[in-house]
């Protein structure tokens, strides 16, 4: 037990400074150069090492976020509101020295609804093929019910229980504690503490994403976390989505913000065509030159029309200018967001309906 406290008390030590040091790791992530992320002469003594990331936690924890401060750009949503990941969305972070595939998966809770059921089917199936698994604990809260629900989980597939009661794990098990501009110094270290003791994690990383701090100590863990392996993906490549996909997700993730409060969970969204212009051509007005994006939004009810749609349409319009941009970035040309809300009647029930409406 001593011996166990003492590795903690050395493992906090290590990780307050490299806290301390925040600016100098966390610079060298906000300014990705795409050239130094190839493998090469320099590292070529450290084997290169590649694998796949389960990233768990409950609803809010901060994974999305997590993910995109890692990757450098938006993958997959962040939004207030809980349970807005709904897709095992990928993210690949390739750096010199590895190439880690992240999976994010929903928050993962009791099944209440058919809609429940297969997105806890999407978190089995992201987490059958990995190699080390990121668990997010929110700083500023008490390890919970949900926590545990996870742990027991994740200990049925990946651990084994041993005669003294202990646990061994097939892979590595990584605490990332999350939100720590929450709390001040003190706070966090009872925090780590409480940590240690919930699960045999094999490492404790506390991290910002949002203050960006402590980000290149979370890339590293990981990153040692992984085995020999080669890169599988071109290191310019950020997700495994299709743009059908990204754009559906971002598109939802905006009415959800938009909307906030005002809007029922029964919202999904689906990209019906990208419809690239025939040919550029002289003289005619830059809109006959955009790709057209057709998007579906589904409702439950025609009571929820007018909600999505807002007065005078402009919750479209706000919908459409904030996405102008990072659509056109995942095209790769300029593009127009051409909206619909349309009825679903109990899509969240249907079987049916839900692989239509792709879950
Ligand atoms: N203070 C603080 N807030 C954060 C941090 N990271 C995320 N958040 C906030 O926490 C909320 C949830 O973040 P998400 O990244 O959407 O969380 P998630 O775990 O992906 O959520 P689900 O999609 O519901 O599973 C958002 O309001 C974020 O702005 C952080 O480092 N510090």
């Amino acid at each position: 037990m001593q011996e166990r406290f003492d590795l903690l008390v050395e493992e906090q030590s290590r990780v307050m400074s490299s806290i301390t040091n925040r600016e100098e790791s966390s610079m060298e992530l906000q300014q990705p150069d795409l050239s130094s992320h190839l493998p090469n002469q320099e590292h070529t003594e450290r084997p290169y090492r590649s694998g796949f990331v389960a990233v768990v936690g409950r609803p809010n924890v901060g994974k999305s976020t997590l993910m995109n401060a890692l990757i450098g750009r938006q993958v997959a949503i962040a939004s207030s509101r809980p349970e807005t990941t709904r897709k095992a969305i990928r993210g690949i972070l390739t750096t010199p020295q590895a190439q880690i595939v992240l999976v994010d998966t929903p928050g993962i809770h009791k099944p209440k609804t058919l809609l429940g059921q297969r997105l806890n089917d999407v978190v089995q199936d992201s987490l059958s093929q990995v190699d080390a698994i990121a668990f997010l604990l929110p700083a500023d809260q008490e390890i919970g019910p949900g926590d545990r629900r996870i742990l027991s989980r994740l200990r049925q597939d990946f651990a084994r229980k041993q005669e003294d009661g202990s646990w061994v794990w097939k892979l590595p098990l990584i605490a990332i504690v999350t939100k720590i501009d929450e709390l001040n110094q003190k706070a966090l270290m009872a925090k780590l503490v409480e940590v240690s003791t919930f699960a045999d994690f094999s490492q404790i990383v506390p991290v910002s994403a949002l203050e960006r701090d402590n980000l290149a100590e979370v890339q590293q863990v990981l990153v040692d976390a992984m085995p020999e392996g080669p890169q599988m993906y071109p290191a310019e490549q950020i997700s495994e989505e299709k743009p059908e996909d990204l754009i559906a997700e971002l598109v939802r993730g905006a009415f959800l913000e938009e909307l906030d409060d005002e809007l029922p969970h029964s919202l999904a969204v689906v990209v019906d065509d990208i419809e690239r212009p025939a040919a550029p051509a002289d003289g005619e007005g830059e809109g006959s030159e955009k790709t057209l994006v057709r998007v579906s939004i589904y409702v439950e009810r025609d009571s929820q029309k007018p909600i999505i749609i807002g007065h005078g349409a402009e919750h479209l319009v706000r919908v459409k200018k904030k996405l102008r941009t990072r659509v056109n970035q995942i095209l790769g040309t300029k593009a127009k967001l051409d909206l619909h809300v349309k009825v679903a009647k109990n899509w969240q029930g249907d079987p049916k309906q839900l692989q239509r409406l792709g879950f």
